[in-house]
């Protein structure tokens, strides 16, 4: 089937990939993860990085989205918080998924199911990371489909609902015809891609949970962790 994008969804495009690229963990803090010490205290304080970095990185990354930055101030806060787990679960995805550089992938897996997260929310956790991988979306589906999270009008706090729909239909659209560029033979991915965000949805109610019994054992996290997540 032909698939024909407006000159507006070919710069959407351009401006999203562009900035999903640039927008990385820095090569020497991934690298931090091949370091010999494996304690789960080691794993909590690495992953602690990895994530307040990756926080950073998709600070970065939602200042390119067109239109972000013209959205009310408050409500971009209210965006970035809201999806900050659900987007880092999309960034950890794509890194496990990936082949990361040698030996990166195993691993972050080995540190994961290591750092104090009890079996129950691992078990979801990793079956979403399969689900993600047995899904093989190109670059442009990843980088679009942690768009449309960042983009969700009904996080909490969210005053002009609208507003953020708006911008998210744009991406959506786009989404949909990027799936039938890439996946023509599969009708059904991109209400497949779709029915990750429900998924993330119920991981971010996990990761609440996770965030909890960690701190009940005295874990800490980093100042812009604690301010994202509102703990401490
Ligand atoms: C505060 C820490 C302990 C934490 O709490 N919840 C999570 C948490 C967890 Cl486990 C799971 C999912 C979401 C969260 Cl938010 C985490 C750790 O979060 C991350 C761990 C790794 C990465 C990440 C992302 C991209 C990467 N690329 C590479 C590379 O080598 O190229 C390594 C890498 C790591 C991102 C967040």
């Amino acid at each position: 089937k032909k698939v024909s994008f407006t000159k507006e969804q070919q710069a959407l495009m351009k401006v999203i990939i562009d900035a999903y690229n640039k927008h990385q963990i820095p090569q020497d803090v991934a690298k931090k993860l091949l370091q010999d010490k494996y304690s789960t205290e080691e794993n909590f304080l690495l992953l602690t990085e990895m994530a307040t970095s990756q926080v950073q990185v998709l600070v970065e990354f939602t200042k390119n989205i067109p239109g972000f930055l013209s959205l009310d101030r408050e409500d971009q806060i209210a965006l970035l918080k809201g999806s900050a787990v659900e987007a880092m679960f999309l960034r950890s995805a794509q890194a496990l998924n990936k082949k990361m550089p040698i030996g990166h992938t195993e691993v972050l897996e080995e540190r994961i199911r290591k750092s104090g997260i009890s079996e129950e929310f691992i078990k979801p956790m990793f079956n979403f990371y399969k689900s993600i991988g047995e899904l093989h979306m190109v670059l442009e589906e990843q980088a679009l489909l942690t768009t449309i999270t960042i983009l969700t009008p009904d996080r909490p706090y969210v005053k002009d609902q609208p507003a953020v729909e708006r911008l998210q239909e744009t991406a959506l659209d786009l989404l949909r015809k990027m799936c039938v560029l890439h996946h023509p033979q599969e009708p059904q991915y991109f209400a497949r891609l779709l029915g990750r965000l429900t998924e993330l949805r119920t991981l971010s109610h996990y990761h609440a949970e996770m965030l909890a019994s960690w701190r009940v054992n005295d874990h800490k996290f980093t100042p812009l962790l604690c301010e994202i997540w509102d703990v401490q």
